[in-house]
């Protein structure tokens, strides 16, 4: 089946950049966003001001700020608002769900309370309906400009795959299949707090060798969290892994790096994040993270380091550093795991 009519919930920069694809893909399009006025100037004008002003929208999108008219016969519905408010929007519209009606989030987080990731929260609040997520490598601005780009669309259910890959695939935009949803989105969660302290190493000035150790041990604590949390740590080497943690790691387009090289430049972590007026989700992530990991005794200095600097206030140049005076340790830890040192 394909996808005749979809809803994108979030009027933010991804949200109006999928919503883009699916209705240049002649896909019946409704975005829901709760600024009549953003609605107004991408009915009328197609541009979304607040988040994208520079990209011109297909004028067969549709935006709305009324919820009805964008989820009603929509086959697939795609939820794109920060991690804090997506049980509350989606609660709101959960009940008047058919079951056949598909959800798929955007969103790259976590809410704390029993660390659920959001494909859990949706399959709460709406468990007749199939679920999914799509991560990857995915800077909206980019993608916004037509560059190239792959993302990863995670489900257990193989329709809704293909049902996403047929329904985002375009000439600049390439969908890969995976069925670990967990794996899927718990790397696109984790890898933000991996951002905001890449984006000290790069305020700091350190050289391209560090910046590297960074990533590449970024990934080893992700996947040792991620084993310690029951997923499969492969996933981790796919687009949603390795591929969004380089992309985020590296680019300024990246908010949650900004907000590490404001901090590493010497601004307070509330001047970083209001300077944005966007949503960076690892500042929240790091907390609910490091608090998991002491919880069940996982090693994450970086994690740990990070919220030195994010919450105690400490220099950021301590982080790497701290890596330096660690035990000697495993270099691949499935290799040669950490008790065989
Ligand atoms: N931007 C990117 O490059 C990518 C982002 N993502 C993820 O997608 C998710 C959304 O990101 P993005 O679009 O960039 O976010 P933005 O910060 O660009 O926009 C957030 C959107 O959510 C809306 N919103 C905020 N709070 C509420 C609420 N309580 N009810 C309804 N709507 C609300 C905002 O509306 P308002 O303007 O009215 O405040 C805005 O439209 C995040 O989890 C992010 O990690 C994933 C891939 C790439
Ligand atoms: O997830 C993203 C790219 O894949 C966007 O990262 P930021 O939220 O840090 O901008």
């Amino acid at each position: 089946m394909k996808i005749n009519k979809a809803a994108v919930i979030g009027g933010g920069s991804f949200g109006t950049v999928v919503a883009n694809i699916l209705a240049d893909n002649e896909i019946e399009t409704w975005q829901w966003l709760r600024d009549a006025t953003i609605a107004e100037s991408i009915n009328t004008h197609q541009k979304n001001d607040k988040y994208l002003p520079d990209t011109p929208l297909n004028p067969a999108l549709n935006a709305t700020t009324e919820l009805d008219e964008a989820i009603q016969g929509a086959d697939v519905i795609f939820v794109s608002v920060p991690s804090r408010y997506v049980r509350e929007v989606v609660s709101s519209f959960a009940a008047k769900l058919m079951p056949q009606q598909a959800l798929v989030s955007t969103t790259k987080g976590i809410e704390p309370e029993r660390f659920l990731l959001m494909s859990q929260v949706l399959e709460e609040l709406c468990p007749a309906n199939p679920v999914g997520v799509l991560s990857g490598p995915n800077l909206a601005k980019e993608i916004a400009r037509r560059e190239l780009a792959a993302t990863v669309i995670a489900s257990k259910n193989s329709d809704l795959r293909r049902n996403v890959q047929s329904g985002l695939s375009c000439s600049y935009f390439r969908v890969y299949a995976s069925d670990d949803l967990y794996g899927v989105e718990l790397s696109g969660a984790l890898k933000n707090i991996y951002a905001i302290v890449s984006g000290f190493v790069a305020a700091l000035g350190m050289g391209e060798n560090s910046r590297s150790m960074i990533i590449t041990r970024s990934l080893a604590e992700m996947s040792r969290f991620a084993v310690a949390l029951g997923a499969n740590p492969l996933t981790f080497l796919g687009l949603a892994g390795v591929g969004d943690l380089v992309v985020t790691c590296s680019s300024p387009l990246s908010r949650n790096y900004r907000v590490g090289y404001a901090i590493g430049e010497g601004k307070t972590l509330d001047e970083a994040v209001n300077s944005l007026g966007e949503v960076a989700e690892g500042v929240n992530t790091l907390r609910y993270v490091r608090a998991k990991a002491a919880e069940l005794d996982i090693y994450m200095p970086l994690v740990m380091g990070a919220y030195e600097v994010l919450f105690n206030g400490a220099d950021p140049r301590l982080v790497a550093q701290g890596l330096m005076s660690g035990d000697h340790a495993s270099d691949v830890e499935f290799a040669l795991p950490r008790s065989e040192i």
